[in-house]
């Protein structure tokens, strides 16, 4: 009889993986049908066109700009059984952004390598749990909000300045890339966590280090399928580092959130001012900045997350802040160190609007009066998005305007790149000219033309954060100082190699030299 009830189980389990196989042969047999028309690298057996992107991450970037330029604005890749369809028309991008049968992301590309790291949150979940978080997070971005960010976004634009004062009394040629990580990440802390309590400095100082090695390390497990099994995973050199880096984001977190409840704690109790640790960054009585997390927590939404949700959703606001808007800085202050004659009128105006004053902190009236820089930075972002690459999975056959079937199940990217440097949109896209954004020469261009922040219900929520941050950075150093390029350095902004991660960095570093202005 045990027997019998054995072998009925062992049956049972093999009909269920023969059913699974066979729907997944049939799955992929049904997107090979749907998707012949679109063009592709040679696909063999197994490996499918993997070939076509293998090689050293160095090489990615430029090994998909060439698929782009010899196939066109629609490309199919099989990387083993996984079909990618690249799109990048705007009015195909206008419906992936927008449809609702386009808006899960997939599980390969977001949840299975940044969970493990980061915990669930915006960036990864989906359906009625993703649209609950955003409907809770969304309020804290609101505008009020980020205006009480001024004072944090100066006061670190000023931390930067010191840090170029001094090289600037030096002379040296300096790489601004861990500069700008620097400056982002204490703001990032102060705004997002309002971890900005001394008791929180060392921690800080830990956290800026493992942020930007775990973007590295996060695309180093991401795109190697085989490391989503922690027993390969455990075989790779970057393992340790790894878990060391997981391990700092843990306990930074955990304790952000101790000390804000034992703040909110002391608050109830009428305690706050004789707290011998001052609430910094006002989520006290006497207190006028907040950060997002005391506004989430202040809200009646907010306290419904649990302490692991409002865990994962914090560090996935500090993941995607961080290398992001760094690296917006790094490359502007590289390009316009190039492009000399974008930095004179940068600081023409940066002139007009603080009457020649080089000292006055930035205030939130300013940011709307600075349209050239503005366009200088949306140009850096069309030039160098750095989000390189992010994606969806449609739940059934999805037909695009241009002719094309998405089939269910397949993962569709959208890099940026492909639509920023299409020269049908974007003449002479090559050439880093800020009066492309211009209200007269952007007549006529598609919305979806210009996507660094992806778009529609799944797009950037930091967007505003953003700008409201660079500008004030920018305002801040450049009325102080004027940046170059070494004489080794490269005289053309197509000459800045950018590589790729999960965000895009600036190869070989944004190599600068800055001088006092007098
Ligand atoms: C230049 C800086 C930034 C760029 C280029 C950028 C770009 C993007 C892009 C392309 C997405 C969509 C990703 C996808 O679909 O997978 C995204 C999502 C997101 N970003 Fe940003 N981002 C930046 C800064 C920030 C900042 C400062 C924050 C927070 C303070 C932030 C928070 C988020 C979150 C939470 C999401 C997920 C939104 C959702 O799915 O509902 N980002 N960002």
């Amino acid at each position: 009889m045990l027997e019998l009830v054995v072998w009925c189980g062992v049956a049972a389990v093999l009909a269920r993986a023969a059913l699974w196989l066979l729907a997944a042969v049939r799955e992929v047999l049904h997107q090979l049908w749907v998707t012949r028309d679109i063009p592709g690298p040679p696909s063999y057996p197994l490996v499918g066109s993997f070939l076509a992107v293998a090689g050293p991450q160095e090489e990615l970037y430029e090994k998909l700009v060439a698929l782009r330029a010899d196939l066109g604005p629609t490309v199919k890749l099989w990387l083993g059984p996984v079909l990618v369809v690249i799109v990048s028309r705007p009015t195909d991008l206008e419906l992936v952004f927008t449809d609702p049968r386009l808006q899960t992301k997939p599980w390969l590309m977001y949840a299975s390598s940044m969970e493990p790291c980061l915990g669930a949150g915006l960036i990864t979940m989906n359906g009625a749990d993703y649209r609950r978080h955003r409907r809770i997070i969304s309020p804290s971005f609101a505008q009020d909000v980020l205006h009480g960010f001024a004072p944090s976004f100066n006061a670190n634009a000023h931390r930067l300045v010191e840090q170029l004062g001094e090289l600037a009394d030096s002379g040296e040629v300096f790489d601004a890339a861990p500069l700008s990580r620097m400056c982002t990440s204490y703001t990032v802390c102060e705004t997002v966590l309002s971890a900005d309590s001394s008791r929180l400095e060392s921690d800080r100082r830990a956290v800026v280090q493992a942020v930007y090695r775990g973007v590295t390390l996060m695309f180093h497990r991401g795109i190697r399928p085989w490391y989503r099994w922690d027993t390969l995973f455990k075989l790779s050199k970057h393992y340790d580092d790894y878990q060391e880096m997981v391990r700092v984001g843990d306990s930074f977190v955990s304790k952000v959130l101790d000390l804000k409840m034992e703040a909110q704690a002391k608050e109830t109790l009428g305690q706050a001012e004789e707290a011998g640790e001052p609430d910094a960054q006002g989520s006290g009585k006497q207190g006028k900045r907040k950060a997002f997390l005391d506004h989430l927590l202040s809200s009646e939404e907010g306290k419904t997350l649990t302490k692991d949700e409002l865990s994962g959703e914090l560090k996935h606001l500090v993941a995607a802040a961080n290398s992001t808007t760094s690296d917006t800085l790094s490359f502007f202050l590289y390009c316009i160190a190039i492009r000399q004659d974008v930095q004179a009128k940068i600081l023409e105006e940066l002139d007009a609007v603080f009457e020649g004053d080089r000292e006055r902190e930035v205030e939130v009236a300013d940011l709307p009066k600075l349209k050239y820089l503005e366009r200088a930075f949306k140009e850096t972002l069309r030039y160098f998005a750095p989000a390189p690459i992010y994606a969806r999975q449609p739940d059934s056959d999805v037909k695009l305007p241009s002719g094309a079937t998405l089939p269910k199940g397949c993962v569709v990217l959208v890099s940026p790149h492909f639509t920023h440097k299409d020269p049908d949109i974007w003449p002479d896209p090559d050439v880093f000219e800020p009066d492309r954004f211009l209200p007269h020469n952007s007549v006529g261009r598609h919305p979806h033309a210009f996507i660094p922040f992806s778009a529609g219900t799944r797009s950037c929520i930091g967007q505003r954060f953003v700008m409201m941050f660079l500008k004030t950075a920018a305002a801040t150093v450049l009325r102080r100082f004027h940046v170059t390029t070494p004489e080794d350095g490269p005289r053309r902004v197509r000459d800045i190699k950018p590589i790729f991660s999960l965000t895009l960095h600036v190869k070989g570093g944004a190599r600068i030299r800055v001088q006092r202005r007098t």
